[in-house]
Order: structure tokens, then sequence, then C-alpha cells
């Protein structure tokens, strides 16, 4: 077999987000969001499942931070709850949360890890969806305000911020399929909250900037890869569109400072008009210090007329899936990273998250996960490819470190390389963690 080898700097880490495995839903003061809602809203979460407890990180960070040094990854990134800072999203700030978060940081450093901070991954205070959420711009300024207020509370110790984490979930996901928090269906409205989730993006750079404060910041878009069933112009036109859903559509505006026409053109036959305000657009474009990628699967995708939201169809061309019944692509991180290369120059890129759900159990105190460490073989192959093809690749975060909510999935679908048992919150290292901690430590595998 080949020997996969990575460059001595590149950051090795683990990524995780706050409502997925905090758990104190109401402790400390901590108040409502979204997915509290909606996780008791009954038919919307599978199992009812909630995240009341999750994996009890709130108390057992310390125990977590054990074993992230163990694995020996040098950065984690994790996710603050908004309402958290700000049980009703503004006004009057919790100080037991912020010195939680406080508590949890200075451990991550005390034991040399760095933290990467997501300050939106999903968690909307419910007051702000009380008043029309992500529609309203006035939630736009709220972020704007929960942003600065972390980033002077924390200078010095968080020097790596993420703004929002997957806009395309938290707008078409969530608002236009309608599978993730809070449920609508609705393509117009999604497509206004896409617009106002690069505006807030572009207002907390904007107040980053304006503090003065050393550190980088970034978003974190999540992407596939959709490849054409043919070459025939309509099934390319076809898979264009639908990639242009997760890439041109987050990354023009960020990156080129307009919306993609092509885009806007197919949205307007579908009704669906953008309302830019004087001003947004240079908030949105202004420059930021890296990316964060978020992979996990692509498709063969081929015109289809009248069909969807795009007129095309994913076609089952035999890939293998993994437990989430998600296509296994790995040409397609590579192929995706280096069109973002071509199309968007140098910036430099963390991988912020990428891994595999497999359902495997502890057997005799050991959880035999070979497919995700084949998963992950195959997708650090393909980062290596395009490491080598000039893509300014500065780190790889796995998703995730420990098997946690996963979202309308609820904890039926298992994405850690730790496994967690919900019913004990008995943490155990699957064969894919030792398998990473040698890679970290070699800083290569034998594919
Ligand atoms: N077919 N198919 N579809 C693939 C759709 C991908 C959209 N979901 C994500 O990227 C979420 C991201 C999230 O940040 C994290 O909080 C989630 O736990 C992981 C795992 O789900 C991923």
């Amino acid at each position: 077999m080949a020997i996969i080898e990575f460059p001595k700097d590149i950051r090795w880490g683990a990524a995780t987000a706050a409502y997925q495995i905090e758990g104190a839903a109401t402790k400390d003061g901590r108040g409502l969001s979204i997915w509290d809602t909606f996780s008791k809203t009954p038919g919307k979460v599978l199992n009812g499942d909630n995240g009341d407890i999750a994996c009890d990180s709130y108390h057992r960070y310390e125990e977590d931070i054990e074993l992230m040094k163990e694995l020996g990854i040098d950065i984690y990134r994790f996710s603050v709850s908004w309402p958290r800072i700000f049980p009703t999203g503004t006004g009057e700030v919790n100080q037991s949360g912020l010195q939680y978060y406080h508590d949890f940081v200075d451990a991550l450093l005390a034991n040399g890890i760095e933290p990467m901070c997501t300050l939106y991954h999903w968690d909307l205070p419910q007051a702000l969806q009380d008043k029309g959420g992500w529609e309203n711009r006035e939630t736009v300024d709220a972020f704007a305000e929960y942003s600065d207020l972390m980033f002077k509370e924390f200078d010095g110790k968080i020097k790596k911020w993420i703004t929002i984490n997957e806009p395309w979930c938290v707008s078409f996901l969530s608002n236009f399929i309608g599978i993730h928090a809070p449920g609508y269906q609705n393509l117009q409205l999604a497509t206004t909250i896409s617009h106002h989730l690069l505006l807030a993006h572009g207002k907390a750079v904007t107040k980053f900037r304006e503090s003065g404060l050393t550190g980088e910041i970034g978003y974190a878009p999540n992407l596939e890869w959709n490849e054409p069933y043919s070459n025939k112009q309509e099934d390319i036109d076809a898979c264009n569109r639908g990639m242009g859903w997760f890439i041109e559509w987050f990354f023009d505006p960020v990156f080129k400072g307009s919306y993609p026409q092509f885009m806007l053109d197919w949205f307007e036959k579908k009704g669906v008009t953008l309302s830019i305000q004087d001003g947004d657009m240079a908030f949105i474009h202004q420059p930021i210090d890296f990316v964060g990628i978020n992979y996990y699967t692509g498709s063969v995708v081929r015109y289809k007329e009248n069909h969807e939201l795009f007129d095309n169809e994913k076609v089952d061309i035999g890939y293998e899936k993994t437990d989430f019944d998600w296509n296994i692509y790995p040409e397609g991180f590579y192929k995706a990273l280096s069109k973002l290369k071509d199309q968007y120059g140098q910036i430099p890129i963390y991988i912020t998250e990428n891994g595999a759900c497999y359902n495997d159990g502890v057997e005799n105190g050991r959880v035999k996960d070979q497919r995700r460490i084949d998963y992950l073989k195959q997708h650090l192959t393909s980062l290596s490819r395009a490491i080598d093809s000039g893509v300014n690749i500065k780190g790889y975060l796995t998703w995730s470190l420990l098997d946690n909510f996963e979202w309308a999935e609820g904890y039926d679908k298992r994405f850690g390389i730790i496994h967690v048992d919900f019913n004990t919150l008995e943490r155990t290292k699957k064969d894919s963690y030792y398998w990473y901690k040698q890679t970290i430590k070699n800083g290569w595998f034998d594919m």
C-alpha cells in the first residue's frame, strides 16, 4: 500500500458543537434555543431525543480534554451556546455562561490545545426566533452584538473564530427542506435567511476588525461534490445548479462580492427575490483570514425536468454508503477543494468537519469501527492530493470527537471517534481514535 504523508505544520484536531454535546440545557441561567423547542416538538427528532443531557460535556469537559490530550490534537473546534451568554438573545448577559466557557477554554489552553470557537452552530435563542429569527434583520444585529462581546471577553485566549457554521443548513435545510429547526418549508424565507446569515457573518467580521484584537476569523460552509451523470450539457448544468446551492451561493458573496447570477436567475424563475440593502454586500465581501470547509459526501447528478428545486436528481451508481446512507465519495473531496482553489484562490482552508456515521457498539470494552478508519484514510488521501496540488490547507479537524446529538436523528447516528453510552455517559475510545492518534503522531499513515 502507499504511505500518505502530511506537512509537518498541519494542524490536527477534532470538532463538536454546544447543543450536540453539552447538555445542562437549563443549568446556570442558560436560555432556551430553537433546538430545545424543536426537539421537544413531537415527530421532529427520531425517538423524541433532545439535548437536555447529550454527552453532559458541560460537567465532563475535563475528562473530554484528557481524551483530546491523549489523542494528540493541538486544536479543538467547539461552539458557544448563544443562549448561555444572552438567555434572550440580547440585553442582559449571563455571567455564569461566560464563566463556564472561561473555565473550559482555560482548561484547553492549560493542556496545550488551541480553541477554535464557532459562534453560531444552530442553537438560536428561542426569544429571537419568537421575533422572526433569522428572517428578522434585528437578529443580524443581535448576532453582531453577541460576537463583539465574545471577541472582547476572550481576547488573548481564543484566536480562531468561526462566525456561522454551515449557512446552507441554517437557511435551506432548516427553512426550505425543513428537517432542522425551526422546520419551515418556504424557499423565499430560506433564501432571505441565507442572505441575513452572510450579513451576520460580515457584521461580526466588522466588529472583530474594529476591535483591533489579534486573531483570525472565518466562516464554515458545508459543501457536497456533484458529478454529472454524463457529459450532456443538460446534466452538466443540472449538476452545477445543485453544487451552486452549496458553493457559489455561499462563496461568491464573500469572495467576489456578489451572488452568482446563474443562481439568482434560477431562484427568480422560482419566484424568489433577494432584497439586498445598500451596504450589505460590503459587509459580506470583506476579507477573512480562513475558510472552514465541512465535507462529508457527494453524488452523481443528472437533469430531470421539473424535478425538485433544480430540475435534477441524484443517481445511485452504487457508491458504498455510511450508516447515515450518505455516499462515500472521497474523490469529491479532492475535486471540491481543487474547485475552491481554482475559483477563489489561495484562501487558507481548515477542514473543520469531515467524518462518517457508523453505529458500531462496544464489545468487550472495544469498538471495532474499521469502516470509519477506512473512510478517514480515503478522505485524508484526498486531502493529501489537494495539498500536493497546491490547495492551501492549514489543518484537519475530524467530526466528531464524541458520539453526540445528531440533530433530527437524535442519538441514533454516531459520528464520534469516541463512543458515548447515552445511559451511563461512559466514554470508550474507538479503534478509529487509536488510528487517528497514531496518524497525528507520525504525520503519515499507510493506506
Ligand atoms: N445526503 N446528504 N447530505 C449531507 C448533508 C450534510 C449536511 N449536514 C452537515 O453537514 C452536518 C454538519 C454539522 O455541522 C454537524 O453539526 C453535524 O453533526 C454533521 C453530521 O451530520 C454535519
